[in-house]
């Protein structure tokens, strides 16, 4: 899999950040998106692949392309057999989110990124569009912390398994009301809360990554975004749990439709048998071979953004990879004018 769509998918996320990151600061949320959406669409279907869309990007936006269940690339055209080879021919689940972080992308903050991950068919769970709790540590700590624990104790196990002390911790969490407990406890151990708006993949990873200077990241946000997260995660070895909140009177966002007891009816009919289930990241990407890729679009810890300059446009992407274990970091220049061939600088 790596081999043969390796550098094709660096390709799907560089295309989605170049033309978000083009509309960033300009107050314009969805078009951003759009734009995003639309070029990683168009790149895939450029691929020698049998691709479907598990997690997408236009079921909750309302978005025309990249839904759940869309066939992507070359080989699933009614003549494929002709076109692609055996390998080509094979189906795999894609997770995808153009722009991730489409109000910093608009706003010009940090965080942003293009992102998918690929398994073989059934590797990655299709989450519902749903609240996530979540709860992302380093390596170090994989297994020891759990997501049931209070926020107290994981940290002292996080600060135990980083030899540090807890005020030397840093803790991402989302901006929002619900957290407000949460906050409060993180801040009582003494330990540090760095705040996001939005962006919680990116999070995610920080708090995965040695060295970003985040060591956890807890609270509640979206479920797709934790599926692809858990996907990074799991190939990282570092700890991810996630478990679906979809109470209303939790998430206090008011975008639920219904009452828990009638989402929870709706989730079982949809075969969704435990809704409160702990799922842990090997669950929730449980592919055999794992593809990750986050290209930046605004700056972030450990990938900057799309810079332009006259003609050209330079990139960073983090590619993680189950089958080979690695962890790349492609720095790509991309010559969008011939002409200006001599804008390339190092
Ligand atoms: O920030 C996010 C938005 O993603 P996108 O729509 O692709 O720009 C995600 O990282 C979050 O996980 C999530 O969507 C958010 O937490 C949802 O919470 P809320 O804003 O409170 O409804
Ligand atoms: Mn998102
Ligand atoms: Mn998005």
């Amino acid at each position: 899999m790596e081999k043969s769509l390796g550098l094709e998918i660096i390709e799907v996320v560089e295309q989605a950040a170049i033309a978000s990151a083009r509309l960033m600061g300009k107050g314009l949320r969805n078009e951003a998106d759009g734009v995003a959406v639309k070029a990683m669409r168009d790149r895939m279907n450029e691929i020698y692949m049998r691709g479907r869309i598990v997690i997408g990007e236009g079921e909750r936006d309302d978005a025309p392309m990249l839904f759940i269940g869309e066939q992507v690339g070359i080989c699933t055209q009614p003549n494929a057999a002709e076109m692609c080879s055996i390998d080509e021919l094979i189906e795999i689940d894609i997770a995808v989110d153009p722009c991730e972080g489409t109000n910093l992308v608009a706003e010009g903050r940090q965080g942003s990124m293009a992102v998918l991950a690929i398994s073989e068919k059934g590797g990655l769970l299709g989450a519902p569009d749903l609240y996530m709790k979540k709860l992302a540590a380093p390596p170090q700590a994989k297994g020891k912390v759990h997501i049931d624990y209070p926020a107290t104790k994981n940290l002292q196990i996080i600060a135990e398994c980083l030899d540090r002390a807890i005020e030397d911790l840093v803790v991402i969490v989302m901006k929002r009301d619900r957290h407000k407990d949460l906050i409060s406890e993180i801040r009582s151990t003494g330990a540090r809360v760095r705040f996001i708006d939005d962006g919680d993949i990116s999070a995610a990873l920080s708090a995965g990554i040695n060295g970003t200077g985040v060591h956890a990241l807890m609270g509640i946000g979206a479920a797709p975004e934790g599926v692809i997260s858990a996907a990074a995660l799991r190939c990282l070895g570092a700890h991810f749990q996630g478990q679906l909140i979809y109470d209303p009177d939790v998430v206090q966002t008011g975008l639920l439709k219904g009452t828990k007891a009638e989402i929870e009816e709706q989730l079982k009919a949809q075969g969704v048998e435990q809704p409160d289930k702990v799922w842990e990241a090997e669950e929730l990407a449980s592919g055999k071979n794992v593809l990750f890729a986050a290209c930046g679009i605004t700056d972030g810890d450990f990938i900057k953004g799309v810079r332009f300059f006259t003609g050209s446009a330079r990139t960073e992407t983090m590619v993680i990879s189950s089958q080979s274990n690695t962890v790349r970091f492609v720095d790509t220049v991309h010559i969008l004018d011939p002409a200006h061939h001599a804008s390339l600088v190092i």
